[in-house]
């Protein structure tokens, strides 16, 4: 008997045309034109090639990918917060590893990641890196806000920007899908504008409680979860990682004899 047999399945969306992930990669699939900060960006492409209406059908056949995608995080917040909002709509497990981080460019170091990824799983990964970017410091700490929250908490970035009557921010989240280990990574860009408070409300997830997003009276931590999850940049990167999906028609190829 064949253990593979019957265990190839079309995943999502049978209703557009399957295209290969070099394919979507190249048009940087699942644009959203209505959103101008949540633009995909691909390995390939500039900002200026990734246009959507570019968008032709191809005649390769979808990609099979050895099983479903491995979302690899050594923040089991993250994790929830992933959980919650893809709900059933990627097939995906999750492994939990602290990987190392190059530094320099965001979307270099969530790239670098999920190469790091792939080889450790020897499969599809997803992964993600989240930024806090101040814009009086030009986007800073960014990717370092891990060590500045652990070195100098909610209260030290406040001073920070005591220095600036600019407290605005943005909170940023740059997920990056890699096929496998020879597979070149894909990011999605998920970005919410807001300004940096003193904290305020629950302090179980990093800095929910010195962001405040744009047009609310609540931080991050004050905001009931499905609340955030609506308007956060993980949702929103989470977005294109969705359309993504769904446009490339990706078979997984499961063993269901485990
Ligand atoms: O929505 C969020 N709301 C508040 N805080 C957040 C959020 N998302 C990440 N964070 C924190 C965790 C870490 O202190 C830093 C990002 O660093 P980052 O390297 O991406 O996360 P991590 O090392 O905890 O997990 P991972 O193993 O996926 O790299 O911001
Ligand atoms: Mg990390």
């Amino acid at each position: 008997m064949n253990r593979w047999a019957a265990a190839l399945y079309l995943a999502f969306r049978p209703s557009v045309e399957q295209r290969a992930v070099s394919e979507e990669s190249r048009l940087g699939g699942g644009e959203s034109r209505k959103e101008a900060l949540l633009r995909p960006q691909t390995a390939a492409s500039s900002p200026s090639s990734t246009g959507a209406a570019e968008e032709t059908p191809s005649k390769t056949m979808p990609v099979v990918l050895p099983r479903p995608v491995t979302f690899v995080t050594g923040n089991a917040k993250k994790l929830e917060e992933v959980r919650a909002i893809l709900g059933q709509s990627i097939p995906f497990q999750s492994l939990k590893l602290d990987l190392p981080e190059l530094q320099g460019e965001p979307e270099e170091i969530s790239k670098e990641k999920a190469r790091l990824a792939a080889a450790s799983v020897n499969g599809p990964v997803l992964v993600e890196d989240t930024c806090l970017c101040f814009n009086a410091l030009k986007g800073l700490p960014g990717p370092y806000i891990k060590w500045f929250l652990e070195k100098i908490g909610h209260e030290g970035l406040n001073n920070i920007l005591k220095a600036y009557e600019d407290k605005s921010a943005y909170a940023m989240c740059i997920f990056s899908l890699s096929l496998g280990p020879n597979s070149d990574p894909v990011t999605f860009i998920g970005k919410t504008p807001g300004n940096i408070v003193p904290p305020r409300g629950p302090t179980d997830f990093g800095w929910d409680p010195i962001f405040q997003p744009d047009g609310y009276e609540q931080t991050y931590a004050e905001m009931p979860k499905e609340e955030k999850n609506k308007i956060s940049h993980r949702s929103r990167a989470l977005a294109l990682v969705k359309s993504h999906f769904a446009a490339a028609g990706y078979l997984f190829q499961t063993d269901v004899s485990h």
